[in-house]
């Protein structure tokens, strides 16, 4: 685990204690702990993320952009904009990890995501998606995500 900014959010400080009492160990150096790993899940910025990447970010998302190591996003590859999509410049440019995880509902910028996509949050009741307009993916069985393909069809 990479935690290099406590924030003042009490989930994500609760979410921290969870992971020590499961003895999941945590890196500060995010460059060389990727290279030695076998795949990464990169939910470091999503709704938040504005503006240039600033530190300590620049090594970290252009690690995720060049290096060989899969990715699988959460919502959003870090670096891009939600509405906007991949960043034309900057560490972020060209990257665009091989799986991509849409909690609850895909954002706009699915639009530019050309690896596999899959959305999860089988929490959603038809009636909330009902409420703001959204889809529930078909779930097999008790599957947690469904594949989508890049015109809304289950793979
Ligand atoms: N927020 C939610 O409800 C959910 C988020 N999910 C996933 O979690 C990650 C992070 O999502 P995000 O919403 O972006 O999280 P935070 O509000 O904690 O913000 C993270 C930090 O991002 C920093 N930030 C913003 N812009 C920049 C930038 N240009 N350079 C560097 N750092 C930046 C911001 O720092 P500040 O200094 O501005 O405080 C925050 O500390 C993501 O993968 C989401 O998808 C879950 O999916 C569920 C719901």
């Amino acid at each position: 685990m990479y935690f290099p900014k406590q924030t003042k959010n009490e989930l994500y400080r609760r979410l921290r204690v969870q992971l020590e009492h499961l003895k999941v160990p945590f890196t500060d150096d995010f460059v060389g702990t990727a290279a030695k790993s076998d795949y990464i899940i990169d939910a470091i910025f999503g709704f938040s993320f504005s503006g240039e990447v600033r530190e300590p970010f620049p090594a970290v998302i252009r690690a995720l952009a060049e290096g060989k190591v899969p990715v699988l996003a959460v919502d959003a590859p870090s670096s891009w904009n939600i509405e906007d999509g991949p960043p034309k410049d900057g560490p972020g440019k060209g990257y665009n990890p091989p799986a991509l995880v849409s909690m609850t509902a895909p954002k706009p910028l699915i639009k530019w995501f050309q690896g596999r996509h899959f959305v999860g949050g089988r929490f959603v009741s038809h009636a909330i998606a009902e409420k703001y307009g959204f889809d529930v993916p078909p779930y097999q069985g008790s599957d947690q995500i469904v594949e989508i393909g890049s015109h809304g069809e289950r793979l």
